[in-house]
């Protein structure tokens, strides 16, 4: 799914940010991605949709090496990887439904209008399927975010602190979708700093956690 071997990092050609990476991402596995505030948590989920690239090391992503993709091959990887951002961006001035169907309409595909109308049920968004953006909740936007980087069936769905802006209980609620996810065999990568919702996830699914400290991964310990 995702390989690393001694992986390296660093932007614009500077010091290494990671370093010495070794990782390998099982698929249909949960896994949480942690470590505190700028250790690279963002930049790891970047790499693993090649928006960055490794500047050393060897790195495989869906079966596409990263050093020689071709503007083909990252189209393909993208296809095979729903990423839900932080601070997640919509074009405003487009419906909720329209803006989940996105990327197929940018794909030039058929949306199905049943499907959508599925997918917008379960996150919990039907009633705001013609609502504009701008009126969503924190954890509305969240759930938009999630239908919309599933909406093409990806192998991998990552997520980069999704529930950073939420409460407790809009957390918990997100968190059942991506194990729903997860359970229906979609491979799960969630970068969070928040180990109380670590805890909480893997009372509820088997779930492997990965630490960045000191610039390199590590598995962490069963006591997370
Ligand atoms: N585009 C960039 N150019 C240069 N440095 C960057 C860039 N993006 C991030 N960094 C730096 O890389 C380091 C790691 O950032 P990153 O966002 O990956 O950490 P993080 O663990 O996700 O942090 P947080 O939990 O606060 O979101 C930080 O020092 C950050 O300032």
């Amino acid at each position: 799914m995702i390989e690393m071997r001694d992986v390296g990092f660093g932007y614009h050609g500077g010091a290494e940010l990671l370093s010495g990476m070794t990782l390998s991402l099982q698929p249909g596995m949960f896994h949480f991605l942690t470590g505190p505030s700028g250790s690279g948590k963002t930049t790891l989920l970047r790499l693993c949709y090649a928006d960055l690239l490794p500047t050393a090391g060897q790195m495989t992503a869906l079966g596409h090496e990263l050093r020689d993709l071709s503007r083909d091959d990252i189209a393909a990887l993208r296809r095979q990887v729903g990423v839900v951002h932080q601070d997640p961006q919509f074009l405003d001035h487009l419906p909720v439904a329209e803006n989940i169907a996105l990327p197929l309409t940018v794909a030039g595909e058929p949306v199905d209008m049943d499907a959508l109308r599925d997918l917008l049920n379960w996150v919990q968004l039907g009633p705001q399927a013609r609502a504009l953006p701008p009126s969503l909740s924190g954890g509305e936007r969240q759930r938009a975010a999630l239908a919309r980087a599933v909406i093409l069936s990806p192998d991998l769905v990552l997520a980069d602190e999704p529930t950073g802006n939420l409460d407790w209980d809009m957390s918990m609620r997100l968190m059942q979708l991506l194990i729903e996810l997860n359970k229906s065999g979609k491979t799960v990568l969630v970068a969070t700093h928040d180990l109380n919702l670590i805890r909480a996830t893997k009372a509820q699914v088997t779930a492997r956690v990965l630490r960045i400290s000191g610039g390199t991964l590590q598995l962490a310990g069963a006591d997370l």
